[in-house]
């Protein structure tokens, strides 16, 4: 039982745990994270909602992130029948649930129907909700829009100036897409998403409405991703040779990702899913990274990098307060991001405002942030609220608390002289009493059992009213602690009653200001990205990438591979120039191992790399207009998906890049029909090259990497300017190959596969029969099983011990049988044997 009492006695009794005055309000139990905690508190994994709509070609798009509490729509976008932009947002956004019109067009019925049917055990199967189409009625949509209940809208704004600031962020021209937001805020509204367990005024927190747009988007899909280790893959072993010494799950996004805040990850993982060919945004990210790697400007990036490691997860704070649920840590957490955010503003302020993204921190941290910190500075008490273990206010906030405070303050010292006073009119065999308070029940009198006290009629004492019995003491109304009731009422709940009323007050005041702290969390991330890409260009040497719209392909000088040059002891650099016409299939042979793999993948990961604004592993790049990196390289993981590997290459990646693929498009094959008779996929890869050729001018910029040499020895591609053939440069040193790493143009005259199988540790007499079998089968000459060649060896050894012994001259007098015997006869006939 949680009491507060003070006591008097005959024999005096100590203070019991719980009863000192300096517990007194302190009645529940402390539990729960500890306040000032500042760890990113793990959050629930965010779910994502999506609502679209698809009509005459226009797609219409909106979705609500549980992780944000954001609702995120594209204003109507054009998709073809195919919806692969819808495809695109969905591999992107991986929805729980998609929401649409139960009267559709047939596409995108389609569309939904192969979706559903998908291996009901992938993990990214979403949800298809059909709702009624008329919960996607344009006015009805416009109504619920502006009807909805938006914690970031101050309440003193009119109904009308509501108007006004909904119509700047939400475009209501964009007719799908306002109906299906207007789609999107029913369902949400029908499944109480985040609040299933709130009493029913309680709605679903909606934090702001953010635009996003998936134009000038370079599309790269999944394989891509996986086989460039883009993304870590835990359960992919590396696509790299044992010898590489790379680690399994090294990725770019690993090595690159240095942010300090959980929303700037978040960011950069979200740049490295939507690469693009906007050169405007691209330049500008490069321009600040290219501002923090002067030397100069070192201490500048390690001060803002520390305050950005106090922006914390503002949108759950906020989401908490929406639902009242604020935790006392959140007070503490969310007074610090302010400050920090007002730090980054005051030094983004001393910095150049040429530069974008600084004149936006400088200016859109706004006022409201001094008001934000300021209130909760002045209000919050944060020593109290860890006490205590709930929102306390300091002093002078509201005089009524500080008196009801001061009085409950001095209830020991006033309880024990009224404990004293009840001692006397007791019975003397009373040895002492106490007068405890508990919050709802008030003041009572508790003494202590004495042994006579046996049936519950012994513990009627006159003039008192019998509560109960707990721990050997018991408990008792007396006419003064009636009157204590009066007079003192029960202090404890309403302080706390009125300190959570402040607490709401204060909230109301900070989610009315919630733009500016979305806005923050916006701007944070994105420096503590760029910070993140300056901070690994420095480490690792990388440089600025220019852009070129008008140049078709890229153009690389001395190249590395990001992850390849952290793992080798020297990493040869390596050029790629796609220019004009010229050379746009370049057709890449060498033995094995001799490097073409990683010159294929750099290609990429720098174009890559490139088109998400970073700085990259090359002394020079320029990166033409590239609409999609197509890519045909050995994965692991698509074999994990139960096809064969000749299927993979012919389903999964190549037909998607010969039916995709246009002439600003980087398509990267390496090791093509491996997976079938070496004729026929000798001939499916020449057949594939050719149709691009064909294309001419409008043929995509691919890199072939292939051990198949009769692709050039039997003249299977055309001659012509656009075929350009590179080679790995090697050198035979006697038995021995010694790679250079080093491409140069030409073909190479051997896979030297022998070689490689050595370095493998395969046993020296296998690796002859090779050769043997290979030099038979390029000579046109049959080729003899191994037992048959055994069988005539054993012949020719037999014949050889008879021709010995025909030679033998029994009647020479020089003849030492013995020697004969052990020299000569012995070995020959352990060969046979
Ligand atoms: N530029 C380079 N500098 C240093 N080492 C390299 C370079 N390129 C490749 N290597 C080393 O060579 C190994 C084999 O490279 P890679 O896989 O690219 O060969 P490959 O020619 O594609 O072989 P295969 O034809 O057998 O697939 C790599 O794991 C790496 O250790």
């Amino acid at each position: 039982m949680a009491s507060v009492g003070a006591t008097s006695g005959r024999t005096p009794q100590g203070p019991r745990p719980g009863e000192t005055s300096a517990s007194l309000p302190s009645l529940a139990p402390v539990s729960g994270p500890r306040a000032g905690e500042e760890e990113e508190e793990e959050e629930e994994p965010a779910e994502i909602h999506l609502c679209v709509l698809w009509n005459s070609g226009q797609l219409g798009i909106a979705y609500y992130d549980t992780g944000d509490s954001t609702i995120h729509f594209m204003p109507d976008a054009p998709d073809h029948e195919s919806l692969k932009l819808l495809q695109r947002v969905l591999d992107e956004i991986s929805p729980r649930s998609v929401v649409t019109s139960a009267k559709q067009d047939e596409n995108m019925t389609r569309f939904l129907g192969k979706l559903a049917s998908q291996d009901h055990r992938a993990p990214k199967r979403p949800e298809i909700v059909f709702l009624p189409s008329v919960d996607f009625g344009l006015e009805i949509s416009k109504q619920r829009l502006l009807s909805g209940n938006y914690s970031f809208i101050p309440d003193s704004m009119t109904a009308t100036e509501k108007i006004l600031f909904l119509s700047s962020i939400i475009p209501f021209d964009c007719l799908l897409t306002v109906r299906a937001l207007g789609g999107l805020l029913k369902f949400l509204g029908r499944r109480r998403v985040g609040v299933e367990l709130e009493d029913c005024n309680v709605s679903v927190p909606i934090l702001g409405f953010k635009k996003f747009v998936l134009t000038h988007l370079v599309s790269i899909d999944q394989d891509t991703y996986s086989v460039l280790q883009i993304f870590k893959s835990e359960s992919h072993p590396s696509v790299y040779k044992v010898t590489s010494g790379l680690k399994e799950g090294l990725s770019l996004f690993g090595i690159l990702n240095r942010c300090r805040c959980k929303w700037g990850e978040k960011l950069l993982r979200l740049w490295f899913t939507r690469p693009t060919q906007d050169l405007g945004e691209l330049n500008s990210r490069l321009d600040v990274i290219q501002f923090f790697l002067l030397p100069q400007n070192l201490d500048m990036a390690q001060m803002l990098h520390r305050f950005l490691g106090h922006i914390k997860n503002v949108p759950l704070i906020l989401k908490r307060m929406n639902l009242s649920h604020t935790k006392v840590s959140d007070w503490q957490v969310l007074y610090k991001t302010v400050y920090s955010a007002l730090g980054l503003r005051d030094a983004c302020r001393s910095l150049p405002q040429s530069i974008q993204l600084f004149r936006e921190i400088a200016h859109e941290f706004s006022d409201d942030l001094h008001h934000i910190a300021s209130l909760i500075g002045r209000v919050v008490d944060f020593e109290g609220s860890l006490a205590e273990n709930r929102f306390t206010v300091l002093p002078n906030i509201d005089p009524e608390i500080d008196e009801k405070k001061r009085r409950l303050m001095g209830l020991p010292s006033f309880l024990t002289e009224v404990a004293r006073k009840e001692l006397e009119n007791l019975d003397s065999r009373i040895p002492s009493c106490s007068v405890i308070y508990i919050p709802l029940i008030g003041f009572l009198l508790s003494i202590p059992r004495l042994p006579s006290m046996v049936e519950t009629s012994d513990f009627e004492i006159e003039g008192l009213d019998f509560m109960f019995l707990s721990e050997e003491k018991l408990h008792y109304r007396s006419a003064r602690t009636k009157e204590l009731d009066a007079l003192l009422g029960d202090l404890h709940c309403d302080i706390r009653d009125q300190e959570t009323l402040l607490m709401y007050q204060l909230q109301c005041q900070v989610l009315a200001r919630a733009a500016v702290l979305t806005r923050v969390l916006d701007l944070a991330s994105r420096l503590d990205v760029l910070l993140a890409l300056a901070s690994a260009a420095r480490d690792y040497g990388y440089s600025r990438p220019r852009y070129s719209a008008r140049l078709l392909g890229v153009q690389i000088r001395n190249g590395r591979h990001p992850l390849m040059e952290l793992c080798a002891r020297t990493f040869v650099p390596n050029s790629a120039e796609c220019r004009g016409d010229t050379g746009r299939v370049k057709v890449i042979t060498g033995p094995n191992s001799s490097g073409k793999s990683i010159y294929l993948k750099q290609v990429g990961l720098i174009t890559f790399m490139a088109l998400v604004g970073s700085f990259v592993p090359a002394e020079e790049a320029e990166i033409g207009a590239v609409d999609a990196i197509f890519t045909r390289i050995h994965s692991c993981e698509s074999i994990s998906l139960g096809l064969s590997t000749f299927m993979i290459d012919l389903n999964q990646q190549v037909a998607k890049a010969v039916n995709n693929a246009t002439e600003r498009s980087l398509v990267l094959i390496d090791e093509f029909g491996k997976g079938t008779n070496t004729v026929d996929g000798l001939a499916l890869l020449a057949a594939v090259i050719r149709y691009w050729l064909a294309l001419g001018p409008t043929c995509p910029h691919i890199f072939v990497a292939t051990n198949f040499l009769s692709l050039v020895q039997l003249q299977l591609l055309p001659q012509g300017p656009l075929v350009q053939y590179l080679t790995m440069e090697t050198c035979e040193d006697g038995d021995d190959l010694v790679f250079f790493y080093q491409v140069c143009e030409g073909v190479a005259s051997a896979s030297h596969a022998s070689h490689t199988a050595a370095q493998a540790g395969l046993p020296d007499r296998l690796i002859a029969r090779g050769k043997e079998v290979s030099d038979l089968i390029r000579s046109g000459k049959p080729i003899k099983p191994v037992k048959e060649l055994l069988k005539e060896k054993q012949m020719e050894n037999c014949q050889t011990l008879v021709d010995k012994f025909l030679k033998l001259d029994l009647e020479d007098p020089s003849l030492d049988l013995e020697a004969f015997m052990s020299q000569e006869v012995l070995p020959a006939a352990t060969a046979i044997l």
